[in-house]
């Protein structure tokens, strides 16, 4: 069997490849660690760490985040491999434990990618089920995952000392986990929508194209990570702020750099940071890269 994947930017995406079953799983941990680099070549994200500047973060930096990405590209490969072997929920969450493991190791105990190997990781097993023929390939990656591990998920063991844990229990927020048992909400109705949109406004510029995306996924989410470091003051202000960029016409306009730019500063300057947001990111270029293609 054969699947067609492709990266489709105009500057930064690679060319469409067609695989054979055996090099499948191997390319689709390639394309899941390329969109977290994408995601940290981009500027300006507000709050956030990327190849210019460390946002609202004094412990991490762009290069912490390329060596946590290539740490964890062999742990993407062991799900997308498992994806497609059948493996239950038991058998990702293993492996999903290894990678936040290699994470820590490669980044001396800082937390970069730990939302991103969840969703990320999930929607890469599903890619390998796809490849497989496990899944049907016509479904979206996101409902793979609502249909193959959905009540697995929302079942698992909850994290009692995490700092999305704290969110849910002061305000009732969802978090990663609804995130993905739902099949990526985020991804589907908000990232993927603002990406083609910001391909259509600012024409030949992919880096304009995931700013937009990234500053409606941080207007609509319930992020816990701006729930933990801002409270819903926090959180309101955030949504609030990416909003207004959006309704002043986004990446449209000729100054959209200098206006994305005021709201990271502020961002900063209130030390918000909506990491949530940076993962969903990069899972909608990870989807856009699967699914964008013609199969
Ligand atoms: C199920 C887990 C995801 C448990 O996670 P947790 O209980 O912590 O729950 P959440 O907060 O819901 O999610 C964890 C991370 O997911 C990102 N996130 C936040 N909001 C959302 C959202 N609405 N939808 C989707 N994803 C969301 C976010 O990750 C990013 O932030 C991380 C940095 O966080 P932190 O260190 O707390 O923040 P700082 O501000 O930097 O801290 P200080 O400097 O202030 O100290 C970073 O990792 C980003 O990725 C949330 O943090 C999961 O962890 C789990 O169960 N894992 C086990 C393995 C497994 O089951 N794997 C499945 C197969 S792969
Ligand atoms: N670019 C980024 N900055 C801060 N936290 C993040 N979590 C995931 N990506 C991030």
């Amino acid at each position: 069997m054969t699947t067609a994947l492709a990266l489709r930017s105009q500057r930064d995406r690679a060319s469409a490849v067609s695989l054979a079953s055996g090099d499948e799983a191997e390319t689709i941990a390639a394309i899941a660690t390329r969109c977290l680099l994408l995601e940290i070549e981009t500027w300006p994200k507000p709050g956030l760490v990327s190849h210019v500047d460390a946002g609202s973060h004094a412990d991490m930096d762009a290069d912490t985040f390329r060596r946590s990405a290539a740490a964890i590209q062999p742990d993407l490969l062991a799900l997308a491999e498992s994806g497609a072997q059948g493996s239950a929920m038991g058998r990702l969450r293993i492996i999903g434990l290894e990678a936040e493991a290699a994470m820590f190791a490669a980044t001396g105990g800082v937390n970069t990618h730990r939302g991103a190997i969840f969703g990320l990781g999930l929607l890469c097993a599903a890619a390998g089920a796809k490849a497989s023929g496990r899944a049907d390939r016509t479904t979206p990656l996101g409902a793979v995952v609502t249909r193959l591990w959905g009540r697995d998920i929302l079942d698992g063991p909850v994290l009692l000392h995490s700092h999305g844990g704290e969110a849910r229990r002061c305000y009732g927020a969802g978090g990663a986990r609804i995130e993905a048992a739902h099949g990526f909400p985020s991804v589907y109705e908000i990232g993927l929508p603002a990406l083609h949109r910001g391909e259509q406004i600012a024409p030949g510029d992919a880096e304009a194209a995931r700013v937009q995306a990234c500053f409606a996924l941080i207007a609509a989410l319930e992020d816990t990570n701006l729930l933990h470091r801002g409270g819903l003051s926090g959180l309101h202000y955030a949504q609030r702020a990416a909003r207004g960029f959006l309704d002043d016409g986004g990446v449209g306009t000729r100054d959209w750099r200098e206006r994305a730019q005021i709201v990271h500063q502020a961002f900063v300057a209130r030390r918000l940071s909506p990491g949530g947001s940076a993962d969903l990111l990069a899972m909608t270029l990870f989807v856009e890269a699967c699914e964008g293609a013609s199969l």
